[in-house]
Order: C-alpha cells, then sequence, then structure tokens
C-alpha cells in the first residue's frame, strides 16, 4: 500500500507510472506538476513561494496525506493487485542424475544479488533455470523445490501468465514475427501498459545500441537483426519494461555484446540474477556460483577478494581481445604492440 514513505522517496514520475491514476488528484487540486516530474511530490509542494502558499492557502502536509489516501483509495475501488515484490528465492535440494541427494539442504538468494550457475556442459545449468522459471515443487527431473519469500509459490501465481515473476533470456530466439523494432516494442510496451511508451522505447532501443556493435534503428525488421543485435535488443527490453523480479539468463557470452554492460543493465534494478555461463568472467561478476555436477547442485563458492583481483586482470585481457576483435573486424592487420 502506498504510505507517505514511498510518495516522499519516489519521483512525480516514478509515482505516475505507478500510479497514472493520480493525475486526478493533481488536477482536482489545482497541481499543474508539469516541468516537476524529476522531483519528489514534496519537493514539489516546496517549491511554491509564501505567497502562493498563502494565496491557494496550501497545506503541504494535508496534501501529501491525502495523495496517500487516495491511492489507497483508488487501489481498493480499482482491485488493484499491487505486485508482489520478491525478497528471496530459496532453492531446496533434490538429486543428481543418479538419484543422490543434492551437497547442501537450501540456498537463500536476496533480492539485488547476481549468481552464476558453473559446470560442464550437459551437466544440467539450464535445467536448474528451468526449474526456477517453473517454480519447481518436487515436480521436475531434479525433485528441487523453490521456495519464493521463504513460501512456496501457489497455483494462481505460478501458472497466471500476466504476473509474470521471472524474466528468461534464453539461447535460442526466433523471431518469425515479420514486425519492425519499433512495432516489437510497441506492442510490448502495451502488453505491459506503459504510459510514456514513445519514451520508453526510445530508452530501449538506446540501451540495445549501446551494447550491438553494429548500430540498428527503429525501422529495422526485427528478422534481419543479427544475433548479437536481437540479444541486445531483448536484454535493453527485459532490463526496462519487464517488471518481473527475477532474471534468469541461459549464455550471453556468445553474443559479440558487451557482457558487462548488458550485465549491468539487468543488474541496475533490485533483481534477483542467476545466469548459467561458461565465461570466467561472468562466473566472478556474480557475488556467488553454483557449480553443477551430474545435474546436481555440488557447491556454492563465495567470490573471494583475491578472485575479484583475477576478474580485474581478466577484464583487462578482455579488452585486449575486443579490440582485436574490432581491428580484425574493421579489416586490420594485427601486430605484437597489441599484447604489451
Ligand atoms: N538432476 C537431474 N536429474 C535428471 N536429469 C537431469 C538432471 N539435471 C539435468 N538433467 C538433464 O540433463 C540434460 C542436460 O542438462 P542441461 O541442458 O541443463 O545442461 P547444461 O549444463 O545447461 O549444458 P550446456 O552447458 O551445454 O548448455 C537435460 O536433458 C536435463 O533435463
Amino acid at each position: 500500500m502506498a504510505d507517505n514513505r514511498i510518495i516522499n522517496s519516489i519521483t512525480l514520475k516514478e509515482l505516475l507510472e505507478k500510479y497514472p491514476f493520480i493525475i486526478n488528484y493533481f488536477s482536482n487540486n489545482k497541481l499543474d506538476i508539469e516541468g516537476f516530474e524529476g522531483n519528489t511530490f514534496e519537493e514539489y509542494l516546496n517549491h511554491f513561494s509564501e505567497e502562493e502558499i498563502e494565496e491557494w492557502a496550501i497545506d503541504t502536509k494535508k496534501l501529501i496525506e491525502g495523495l496517500s489516501e487516495y491511492i489507497n483509495q483508488m487501489i481498493e475501488f480499482l482491485g488493484i493487485k499491487e505486485e508482489k515484490s520478491v525478497e528471496s528465492l530459496t532453492i531446496l535440494a533434490g538429486r543428481d542424475k543418479n538419484g543422490k541427494k543434492e551437497g547442501f539442504e537450501e540456498i537463500k538468494i536476496n533480492s539485488g544479488e547476481i549468481v552464476s550457475i558453473v559446470g560442464p556442459t550437459g551437466s544440467g545449468k539450464s535445467r536448474l533455470l528451468a526449474d526456477i522459471e517453473w517454480a519447481a515443487q518436487n515436480d521436475t527431473p531434479t525433485g528441487r523445490t523453490i521456495l519464493i519469500n521463504n513460501e512456496i509459490l501457489d497455483k494462481k501465481w505460478r501458472f497466471s501468465s500476466n504476473n509474470k515473476l521471472v524474466a528468461q533470456l534464453s539461447q535460442n530466439m526466433n523471431f518469425v514475427m515479420d514486425l519492425t523494432v519499433h512495432e516489437f516494442l510497441e506492442l510490448h510496451a502495451q502488453s505491459r501498459m506503459v504510459e510514456n511508451e514513445e519514451e520508453v522505447i526510445k530508452n530501449i532501443i538506446e540501451a540495445a545500441n549501446n551494447l550491438a556493435g553494429e548500430k540498428f534503428n527503429l525501422g529495422t525488421p526485427i528478422t534481419s537483426l543479427s544475433g548479437g543485435q536481437s540479444r541486445a535488443l531483448m536484454i535493453a527490453d527485459t532490463a526496462i519494461l519487464s517488471s518481473s523480479p527475477i532474471v534468469l539468463i541461459d549464455e550471453i557470452e556468445n553474443a559479440g555484446i558487451d557482457r558487462k554492460k548488458a550485465l549491468n543493465l539487468l543488474v541496475s534494478s533490485d533483481k534477483i540474477v542467476l545466469m548459467a555461463t561458461h565465461d570466467p568472467i561472468l562466473a566472478l561478476m556474480a557475488d556467488r556460483r553454483i557449480v553443477i555436477k551430474n545435474g546436481g547442485i555440488d557447491k556454492i563458492i563465495k567470490t573471494n577478494n583475491e578472485e575479484k583481483e583475477v576478474l580485474l586482470k581478466l577484464e583487462k585481457m578482455d579488452r585486449t581481445i575486443q579490440s582485436m576483435r574490432n581491428s580484425l573486424r574493421n579489416g586490420e592487420e594485427l601486430n605484437k604492440s597489441i599484447l604489451k
């Protein structure tokens, strides 16, 4: 429920995105907030001069309380269910491919945490992501159970397509639709009922182009995007448009996009991110990594300080490789000086 704390801590723009109906409250109270979208409601109210406050009998405290009450009443009236917030995700142990119990009791992942999943090809990394996506309840081949906020997810949540708890970026992206990038994003924005559609679409394309090598534009047909470009578009789309609190990523390394930027974009909000990867940089960028062996979770390792130092070195090496890649792409010849 909206209380004064929320109202005072987020900007008017965010508030309007969350509760579009409050525009009526502003007009009923003759408050013109234009130009103050980046401020909080309190900041907006405080901008009035003493004369204005007197002339229009502005009572800041009353207006803030009034807004809070208005939001709560409207939520009740409209029957809106506020998005369930996810504070934690817990994996309860199942079995490996031989039916042996996994080497842990439970793993708890809190919001804002990034966890990588490592293990040989075919060991069961994608299976673990699928268990989470499906919110397994001892009903998948691994026998694992997934808890959200320490509880088993009720059926309503589990099988409802609107209440998307999980956003999945999968290995295969088959676009069969005959749409331009703009049409695709527009459809998606409409299905999420965002208010400022064009602005959101512009932000997504900008973020996607920031990740991909060769720029594309809104008029480009989805089907003519390269693998890396469509991956970049999906990542930007998930980060900006999806409100899912849990993001599952299956391999972003092969797409030729800037992995670090992609990850930063995805974790900028308070999401839980799990990513299966064979890439040492991505594996070490996580706070913890789950090691999978023969279908079971073998252990969980916390990324230690020495590894964080290794990561810095690896990133430097990666930049060298990246610049070689760019030179080769641009038809240049390499020389040994780049290795120094
Ligand atoms: N605990 C388990 N019990 C039974 N089958 C399992 C278990 N874990 C994984 N599998 C099965 O093993 C197969 C390979 O697993 P998966 O595709 O998850 O591997 P992966 O680690 O993602 O491989 P890659 O690195 O090649 O993407 C799948 O068919 C999966 O369903």
